[in-house]
């Protein structure tokens, strides 16, 4: 038995559900379909999704959504159209976004996460009606109903570990389960979204849940590229990774998968094959536990900007018991995450998302590094981009950092820091924004040019 999930690009419009209706009638394992909402049709079209969004905002400030209302409705309507669907499906759609919308907004974060959900829970019952409009037997299913249970973390839920017993009775039912992707209930009945992109998450989960063969993942390209195909034209498509190798670079930019989505089928020991809804017969990319070695140290090289540095630096640091947890625990304080520590004998450096870190925040917490930590410089750098390059053959290969240096200051990309991670697949560099692109088009050059994916 397998789980299929569709992105929203394999949903966006009705021409593409006839080929999402294709691709699962194709295969009888094909059981359980996992939906996003409508994805872009094109570059600058917009995603149901971030409709839902806007019109949710628009409710809390007390203004009328009902343009970004009509918006959402159009695109599904246009969708039953081209599926010559009754036009009771959209006027059911209408009355629950209306009922949403009209709902409860003393809890602004709940109120969003209910109205976002709608997204996938409508096109899971329209995808489902389509379905059975084609002579097939085939059922939506309402998370709750069906056991996915949630951390009430408003954006950013977390699936709660009763949940895979419960979605094993799954299995007996009869015909297609077409299952909203997104979101799950919290025990109290309310409803909480992952954080965006979290589909991917729900397909993990129930593969996992329903103990599946394969997790199948179909998106719009043909494999997962060993660098981003908007970085470096025509990239070497990656044929089998690792999950520990597909879970570092998902974090560090592959959006293609979301970087949560690994976990759920890797303990359940379900292999995930990524493949493109507009090319099926192409062969696509397999996560496994384990994969032949024979590609040298990389597989892949992620990007990603949007990060600052805090950098300290004090005489004899190292002779320090406890600073690192009193500098760590400043930025606690502040709920501020953070990515990577690479450090020195005398200084450390701290890299965080700078999205956290406001210009007055900045300037509160230099100061209290130095007068609470007596330290000799902080330094806070923006606009910094973090490089990943990622493979399980960098244990048994010598001089990979080497290589990747020399290919960097070859391409004269200055490298602002180095963090080679523990875990002995990844090393991280951070670059300026600028110089992004230069520095992974050296090393994609220096890795790939001469290798077999
Ligand atoms: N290394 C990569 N390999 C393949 N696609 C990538 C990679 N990095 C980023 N992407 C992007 O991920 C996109 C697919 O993910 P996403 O937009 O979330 O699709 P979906 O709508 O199917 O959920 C691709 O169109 C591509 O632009
Ligand atoms: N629709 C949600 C969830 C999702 O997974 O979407 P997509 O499959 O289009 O990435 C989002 O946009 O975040």
């Amino acid at each position: 038995m397998k789980v299929i999930k569709f992105g929203g690009s394999s949903l966006a419009s009705g021409k593409q559900i006839e080929k999402v209706f294709r691709i699962v009638n194709l295969d009888p394992e094909r059981k359980v379909v996992v939906v996003s909402a409508p994805g872009k049709r094109y570059s600058d079209d917009q995603k149901v999704t971030d409709l839902l969004i806007e019109c949710a905002e628009q409710c809390l400030l007390n203004r009328d959504p009902k343009v970004t209302f009509e918006a959402v409705i159009e695109r599904y309507s246009s969708i039953a159209e081209e599926l010559a669907l009754p036009n009771q499906v959209i006027k059911e759609i209408e009355h629950d976004l209306s009922e949403r919308l009209n709902g409860d907004r003393s809890k602004p974060d709940r109120f969003m996460d209910l109205v976002k959900a709608s997204g996938e829970d409508n096109n899971a019952k329209l995808v489902a009606a389509y379905f059975r409009k084609q002579g097939i037997e085939a059922h939506y299913i309402d998370p709750g109903e069906a056991g996915l249970l949630v951390s009430d973390e408003p954006g950013n839920a977390q699936v709660l570990e009763e949940s895979y017993g419960r979605l094993y009775s799954l299995r007996e039912r009869s015909g297609i389960l077409i299952f909203p992707g997104f979101f799950g209930y919290s025990k109290d009945g309310e409803v909480f979204t992952f954080s965006r992109s979290g589909s991917d998450i729900t397909g993990s989960i129930l593969a996992n849940g329903l103990k599946a063969d394969l997790y199948e993942n179909f998106t719009d390209v043909d494999a997962v590229y060993s660098v981003n195909p908007f970085i470096v034209e025509r990239p070497k498509e990656i044929k089998e990774l690792t999950y520990r190798e597909m879970r570092e670079l998902s974090y560090a930019g592959f959006t293609v998968l979301h970087d949560e989505a690994l976990v759920p089928a890797f303990r359940a020991g379900i292999p995930v094959q990524i493949k493109n809804t507009n090319n099926p017969s192409a062969p696509g990319t397999k996560i496994v536990y384990e994969r032949d070695n024979t590609n040298g140290p990389a597989i892949g090289i992620a990007s990603d900007q949007g990060f600052c540095s805090i950098y300290v630096s004090k005489y004899l640091m190292n002779r320090e018991i406890g600073f690192g947890r009193k500098l760590l625990s400043i930025l606690e304080e502040y709920g501020l995450s953070y990515e990577h520590t690479p450090s020195g004998i005398d200084d450390v450096s701290i890299i965080l998302r700078e999205n956290q870190l406001s210009s007055e925040l900045e300037i509160e917490i230099k100061h209290r590094i130095i007068t609470e930590l007596h330290a000799d410089e902080v330094k806070i750098e923006r606009g910094l981009a973090l490089i990943m390059v990622v493979g399980e053959g960098m244990r048994r290969n010598v001089g990979t950092m080497a290589r990747a240096s020399k290919a960097l200051a070859k391409a004269k990309v200055n490298i602002e820091m180095i963090n080679q991670g523990s875990s002995e697949v990844s090393m991280m560099f951070g670059v300026k924004e600028v110089e992004e692109k230069k520095a992974v088009q050296a090393l994609y050059d220096e890795f790939f040019a001469a290798v077999t994916v």
